[in-house]
C-alpha cells in the first residue's frame, strides 16, 4: 500500500518527507533508537539522488504487511525503514489511519517553501537547458569542422598539386559519371578531349625540369581558361596529358579543341570523341575514351599540332575544320 508520494526538489520537502517517514516508522513501534540511523542513511541516499538540489526527485513510503520502506527516483531504488513489532502487519484500518495521518502533515502547503520551488526547479531547469544548448552548439561545430576537413581531404585527393587540375583519380570517377548522364538524360551531349604536350620532354631536357614545371602550369591555365569551369572540367592524367570532360556536341568540342591549341600555341596534340543524346554508347565511357585516344594517336602519327575527332574518320579525315572555314564540319556526332 502506497503510503506517501511526494516530490523532493528542495530542502525542506525532503525533511518533510524524512519527518513523515520518521512518523510512520514510529508508529510502526520503532523507537528513536532504531529510527535515527535508518533516517540518516536514508536522507545520504536520498540527497545522493538528487534531492533537495532542484531535480525533480519523487520518493514514496510503502507499507507491504509489516514493511515500511522507502522508494525513489525511476530506477525504483528503495531503502527498508522499518517493520511493525513482532512482525504484526497493521491492520487495513491502522494502515488507512497512518496513510491519512502522513497526508495531513501536507495538507497545509506553505506558501514560501512552494514559491522556493518553484524558483529552484526552474532555476535548476534553465542550467539544464544552457547546458544542452551548449553541448548541442559544441556538437555542431564538431561536425562542421569535420565536414571542413573532409571536404578538404576529399579535395586534396582529387587534385594534382603541381598545377591545380582535377587527377587521374578524379578523371576515373568523373568520366563514367558522365557518361552515364548523358546516356540516361538523353539531352546532352557528352565530350572527351583528351590533350598531349607536344615534345615536352625537350622542353625539359633544354631548359630543366622546374622551367618544365612552369610549362606545365601555364599549359593547364591556357587549358582552364578555355573552358566553361563551373559545366566543363579539365584534368591531368598523366605527366604531360590531360583530360577535358566537355559538355558540348562534337562542333563545340572541335571548336573549343582548337581555341585551346592555340592558346598552347600549336603546341599539343588533342584528340576529341563525343557520345550524343540518342548513341547506345554501348562500350560505356572506356570506349568513348579508346576513340578520343585513337584520334590523338593519329595527330601524333601525323606530325601533331592539330585536333582530330573520332567521328571524323567515318568521313575519311580525322582532322577538325577550321572554325569559320569553307568546309562543312564532317563530324556533327558519333563516337567513331
Ligand atoms: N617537368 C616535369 N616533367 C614531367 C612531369 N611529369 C612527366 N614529365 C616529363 O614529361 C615528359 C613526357 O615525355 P614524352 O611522353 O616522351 O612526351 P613528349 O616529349 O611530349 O613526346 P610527344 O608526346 O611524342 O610529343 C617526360 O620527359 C617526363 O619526364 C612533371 O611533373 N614535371
Amino acid at each position: 500500500m502506497e503510503l506517501l508520494e511526494r516530490w523532493l526538489p528542495i530542502e525542506s520537502d525532503l525533511q518533510a518527507f524524512l519527518a513523515a517517514a520518521g512518523e510512520a516508522a514510529e508508529q510502526l513501534g520503532a523507537s528513536r533508537l532504531e529510527r535515527a540511523p535508518t533516517l540518516l542513511r536514508l536522507s545520504e541516499r536520498l540527497r545522493h539522488a538528487g534531492a533537495g538540489r532542484g531535480q525533480p526527485l519523487r520518493a514514496r513510503l510503502r507499507l507491504e504487511g509489516p514493511e515500511l520502506a522507502a522508494e525513489w527516483g525511476e530506477a525504483g531504488h528503495a531503502l527498508p525503514v522499518a517493520r511493525a513489532a513482532a512482525g504484526q502487519a497493521p491492520s487495513p484500518e491502522a494502515a488507512e489511519r497512518l496513510r491519512e495521518r502522513l497526508a495531513q502533515r501536507f495538507a497545509h502547503q506553505d506558501p514560501e517553501a512552494l514559491r522556493q520551488r518553484n524558483e529552484q526547479m526552474s532555476a535548476r531547469l534553465a542550467a539544464n537547458r544552457e547546458q544542452m544548448e551548449a553541448e548541442l552548439r559544441d556538437l555542431q561545430e564538431a561536425l562542421e569542422q569535420r565536414q571542413r576537413e573532409l571536404t578538404r581531404t576529399i579535395l586534396e585527393a582529387e587534385t594534382d598539386p603541381l598545377t591545380g587540375a582535377k587527377n587521374r583519380r578524379a578523371f576515373n570517377q568523373a568520366g563514367p559519371q558522365a557518361f552515364r548522364r548523358t546516356q540516361r538524360q538523353q539531352t546532352e551531349p557528352l565530350s572527351v578531349l583528351l590533350i598531349d604536350l607536344d615534345h615536352f620532354k625537350a622542353v625539359n631536357d633544354s631548359y630543366g625540369h622546374q622551367y618544365g614545371d612552369d610549362y606545365l602550369r601555364w599549359a593547364a591555365e591556357q587549358m582552364g581558361a578555355a573552358i566553361r569551369s563551373e559545366v566543363d572540367t579539365l584534368f591531368r592524367i598523366g605527366g604531360d596529358e590531360f583530360a577535358i570532360l566537355l559538355f558540348a556536341d562534337a562542333q563545340a568540342a572541335c571548336a573549343r579543341a582548337l581555341e585551346i591549341l592555340e592558346g598552347l600555341e600549336g603546341q599539343a596534340s588533342i584528340g576529341v570523341a563525343t557520345l550524343a543524346p540518342g548513341d547506345s554508347g554501348e562500350g560505356g565511357f572506356e570506349q568513348l575514351l579508346e576513340a578520343a585516344d585513337r584520334a590523338l594517336y593519329e595527330v601524333k602519327e601525323s606530325g601533331r599540332g592539330q585536333v582530330a575527332h573520332a567521328g571524323c574518320r567515318q568521313r575519311g579525315t580525322a582532322a577538325c575544320p577550321r572554325p569559320g572555314g569553307e568546309a562543312p564540319l564532317p563530324c556533327a556526332s558519333g563516337a567513331g
